[in-house]
């Protein structure tokens, strides 16, 4: 694609909202806060006050200083008054999968009614919907279906929160048809040590953040199992393989997979031990039942769509065994060291 047009400098005059004060908005409004008046919601009144007076998020992030300028608010109103105070609006959903329906639901209602309804909405969400199979931007596209006017995308990358939060460099990629929300996200948040990478290829960087959840998971299982690094580096490419072939079938570019959001991300969460994901994946091939390692209510959304994502390719006739083999771990009891031999023991083939 054409390379986007410079960015105008816009400090005082963008205002970003994040949604969603889990490990990873806390992170983004960190990064936004460093540029710009920046906002943060939380669903819980006491930890949106305990955010703003703290500058700590301690249940998500401790020890990490959030910037003194960054203010969180569990009010609704105050998210839209904060955004009408500037003349463009960036609005940062962090919240995962589970709640993207009703986070678009609520801003639905909630941005026409404010005169925002030309506001800019990135998410940054990785999965497909565990029950219906659908990617973030088909539940978006259905749920602000009412606000035409609004601009849409996906922000994604290879990006652990806790290192973006504490300012360490990073680079993502916004993904949108518009490109007013791909200025308006690298306007809000590239700058200092974040980079943001532009690319029209929504569902390539989807499907790359959505499938790079699962093969963390397979790789932290062989490692967990003491398979080696030789083990590790076949789940790495053929995951990646895997990862492609379903995107194309779903319309995106095969080019995208080699980028940020398909092997960068894939690399980072496949050996990066802050991956959630690939720490799920350890415990299982050490043995430790899957309820005991969620108790804690751990985001691993890897967990969350490993079946969805294995619906999705059977309905395009995509063959994803690795996808298909931590499927059967996570759900139907195959022992993790039997899910190795019945990858290895698959037929020899062209690569
Ligand atoms: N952590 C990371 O490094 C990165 C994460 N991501 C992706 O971002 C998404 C969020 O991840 P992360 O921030 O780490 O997750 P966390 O578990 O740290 O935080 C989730 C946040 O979303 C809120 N939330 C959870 N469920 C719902 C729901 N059903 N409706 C509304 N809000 C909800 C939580 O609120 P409450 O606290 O009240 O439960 C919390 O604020 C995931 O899809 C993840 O894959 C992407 C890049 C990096
Ligand atoms: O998406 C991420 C890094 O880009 C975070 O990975 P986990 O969800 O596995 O922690």
């Amino acid at each position: 694609m054409p390379a986007p047009a410079a960015i105008q400098p816009q400090q005082g005059r963008l205002r970003v909202a994040v949604l969603g004060a889990g490990a990873w908005g806390t992170a983004l409004a960190a990064a936004a806060a460093r540029l710009h008046p920046t906002l943060l919601w939380a669903r819980d009144a006491a930890q949106a006050a305990a955010i703003s007076s703290a500058h700590e998020n301690i249940r998500y992030l401790p020890g990490v200083r959030l910037p003194a300028t960054l203010g969180c608010t569990d009010s609704m109103d105050a998210v839209y008054a904060h955004l009408r105070d500037g003349d463009q609006a960036l609005i940062i959903l962090g919240v995962p999968v589970a709640g993207l329906q009703a986070a678009c639901a609520g801003l639905a209602l909630g941005l026409p009614a404010h005169g925002l309804g030309h506001a800019a909405v990135a998410w940054t969400c990785k999965g497909f919907e565990a029950d219906t199979g659908r990617l973030p931007h088909e539940v978006v596209a259905q749920a602000l279906a009412a606000v035409p006017a609004l601009g849409t995308g996906v922000l994604s990358g290879p990006s652990f929160a806790r290192e973006v939060a504490q300012g360490l460099p990073v680079a993502l990629t916004i993904a949108s048809p518009s490109a007013d929300v791909r200025e308006l996200a690298m306007a809000g948040l590239h700058g200092g040590n974040v980079r943001v990478y532009a690319s029209q290829d929504v569902v390539g960087v989807e499907v790359g953040g959505a499938v790079k959840n699962v093969i963390a998971i397979a790789c932290g299982i062989a490692d967990g199992l003491d398979m080696g690094a030789n083990a590790r580096a076949a789940l790495v490419t053929r995951g990646l393989a895997e990862m492609t072939r379903l995107g194309v079938a779903l319309g995106a570019q095969a080019e995208t997979f080699a980028g940020l959001t398909g092997l960068g991300d894939l690399v980072l969460t496949t050996t990066g031990d802050l991956s959630r994901n690939r720490r799920a994946g350890l415990e299982i091939g050490r043995g430790r039942p899957l309820a005991d390692i969620l108790a804690g209510g751990m985001t691993a959304e890897g967990v969350r769509c490993a079946r969805a994502t294995l619906q999705r390719a059977r309905a395009l006739g995509v063959d994803m065994p690795i996808t298909e083999a931590v499927s059967r771990v996570l759900f139907e009891n195959l022992a993790p060291r039997d899910a190795v031999q019945l990858l290895l023991g698959r037929e020899a083939g062209f690569e």
